[in-house]
């Protein structure tokens, strides 16, 4: 990457509503290419991050920039290297899907952008509703125009904020293979949602802010692996716990669940189930997931 712009800088930003400061100092670079994920609970300040990024909202303090771009000096510049999925579903309900692209390619002076627009028409499954009216589509359908409307200039980089919210299965997987296939092309994506699995199996650095400041920034595996011990969850068919594992294993019904600090300690434990007689039924290794870190960070950290 040397030589280009971080996709996005944040730098010491601040942003307060009156009394209410919901933002206290946030750092974040995310370099070209990646796709990222900003997670947090309800009010952590995700949105308003993405709006001082947009250029939609001033920093109280501190400074943004898109591909190098300041967002507040360089407004037009940051605007057009950024497509912004918003969270609410805002539309004209008298134009047709394909009215919709054309006007909003309009707004940054691209007549002839047809096969474009075809293009994601195509990648988004809205081919079939190009000449329907916004306000005939389901909700779902009208997710996916507002993706297409971010994209219809071809930012080098997109932010989803909370984009598969109320979207069912099946639309949420098209639209992921679309972004990913952005991705891999080299659009950087920033991602904010509340489905961690969907974090955890998209995003390859992760930041967690809470009440206004980060509070974890790390790639997945880092976060996966600092903050969360893996454990066996096993049953017997013949034999007993061996007495060298009593108070080491936490017993419900007939299942037993052990701590394990590394893998040798898996080893261990398949060695003395088997020299005291015992037999396995089921093993499962619990892996550590993000939900759990989630849910680990928020309660700890102050
Ligand atoms: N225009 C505004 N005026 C006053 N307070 C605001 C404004 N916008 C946001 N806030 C407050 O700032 C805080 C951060 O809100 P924000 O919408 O950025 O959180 P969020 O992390 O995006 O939450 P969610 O997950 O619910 O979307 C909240 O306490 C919110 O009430």
């Amino acid at each position: 990457m040397s030589g280009s712009p971080p996709a996005l800088e944040v730098r010491a930003v601040h942003k307060r509503f009156g009394e209410l400061h919901a933002l206290r100092g946030v750092d974040l670079t995310v370099e070209a290419g990646e796709f990222f994920a900003l997670l947090g609970p309800n009010g952590a300040g995700k949105s308003t991050l993405i709006n001082i990024v947009a250029g939609l909202a001033r920093a109280t303090l501190g400074s943004a920039r898109v591909m190098g771009h300041d967002v507040v000096r360089d407004y037009r510049a940051a605007r057009r290297a950024l497509g912004v999925v918003p969270q609410e579903l805002v539309f004209d309900p008298f134009f047709t899907v394909r009215e919709t692209l054309e006007i909003q390619s309009g707004y940054f002076g691209l007549r002839d952008n047809h096969a474009w627009i075809d293009a994601l028409l195509d990648g988004l499954g809205l081919a079939d509703k190009a000449d329907t009216n916004m306000r005939k589509l389901s909700g779902g359908m009208k997710r996916r125009v507002l993706v297409a409307q971010a994209l219809v200039h071809k930012p080098p980089v997109i932010i989803l904020d909370e984009p598969t919210a109320g979207v069912d299965v099946e639309l949420r997987q098209s639209l992921w293979q679309f972004i990913q296939m952005l991705n891999r092309e080299g659009h950087t994506v920033l991602l904010t949602t509340h489905y961690l699995e969907e974090a955890e199996a998209l995003c390859n650095r992760i930041a967690m802010l809470k009440q206004g400041r980060i509070i974890a920034l790390d790639t997945k595996q880092n976060l996966l692996s600092r903050f969360t011990e893996k454990y066996a969850s096993f049953t017997l068919r013949e034999g007993r716990l061996p007495p060298e594992l009593q108070g080491k294993v936490v017993a419900s019904g007939d299942r037993y669940t052990l701590r394990l600090n590394d893998m040798a300690e898996l080893e261990n434990l398949l060695c003395l189930l088997r020299t005291q007689g015992a037999v396995i039924a089921d093993l499962d290794l619990v892996k550590p997931d993000l939900e759990e870190v989630f849910i680990h960070l928020m309660q700890s950290q102050p």
